[in-house]
């Protein structure tokens, strides 16, 4: 499932992946919850993915939380040209905290790289985060395709390599690594 603030990109990402396109020029936003399908080959295996692409926007927040609990996998993303869609990733990982399962595969992507003259948000702001919670990263773009496929076949191999494992305690748990406003809880990473 992709989630991120409006704009980000989440459907462009998206396409690119689906169809190797970019959607250049007027923005229309998702309505509600859409979803596309993509079989990769993962190491001599057909992986077939189901990706769901939500509305970033904050009227339909109540359509996407329903859909959490089902995702294996969750492509977190921020725009690198827009603060404000990377200083919400704390806001999105408590939405991520309280709705979806507990060990969820997680990736924060850092999108639209190809605008170097507008980018506000520096590579190693994202490490950085990233780092502090444990969560693996990339920067993409959708435009370019830049770490599109990259992306979408290492979340296909973790899930892979998971659904083939006997279950057994929840090795990532985002719980631990979460900081919440008056939980007195400050992050820390095992
Ligand atoms: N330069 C550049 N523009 C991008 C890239 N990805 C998306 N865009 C542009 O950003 C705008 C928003 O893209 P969308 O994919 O619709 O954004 P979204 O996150 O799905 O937005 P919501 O559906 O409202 O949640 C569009 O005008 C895209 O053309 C990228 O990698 N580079």
């Amino acid at each position: 499932m992709l989630v991120g603030d409006s704009g980000v990109g989440k459907t462009c990402l998206l396409v690119r992946f689906k169809d190797g396109a970019f959607l250049a020029g007027t923005f229309i936003s998702t309505v509600g919850i859409d979803f596309r399908n993509k079989v990769l080959d993962v190491d001599g295996m057909k992986v077939k993915l189901q990706i769901w692409d939500t509305a970033g926007q904050e009227r339909f927040r109540s359509v996407t939380h329903a859909y959490y609990r089902d995702a294996h996998a969750l492509l977190l993303l921020y725009d690198v040209t827009n603060k404000a869609s990377f200083d919400n990733i704390q806001a999105w990982l408590t939405e991520i905290q309280d709705y979806a399962q507990q060990d969820v595969v997680l990736m924060l992507l850092g999108n639209k790289v190809d605008s170097a003259q507008e980018r506000v948000v520096k590579r190693e702001d994202g490490e950085k985060l990233a780092k502090e919670y444990g969560l693996p990263f990339m920067e993409t773009s959708a435009k370019t395709g830049l770490n599109v496929d990259l992306a979408f076949t290492a979340v296909a191999k973790e899930l892979k390599q998971r659904s083939m494992k006997v279950p057994s305690e929840p090795r990532f748990r985002l719980h631990d690594y979460i900081k919440r406003e008056g939980r007195g809880a400050s992050c820390c990473r095992p």
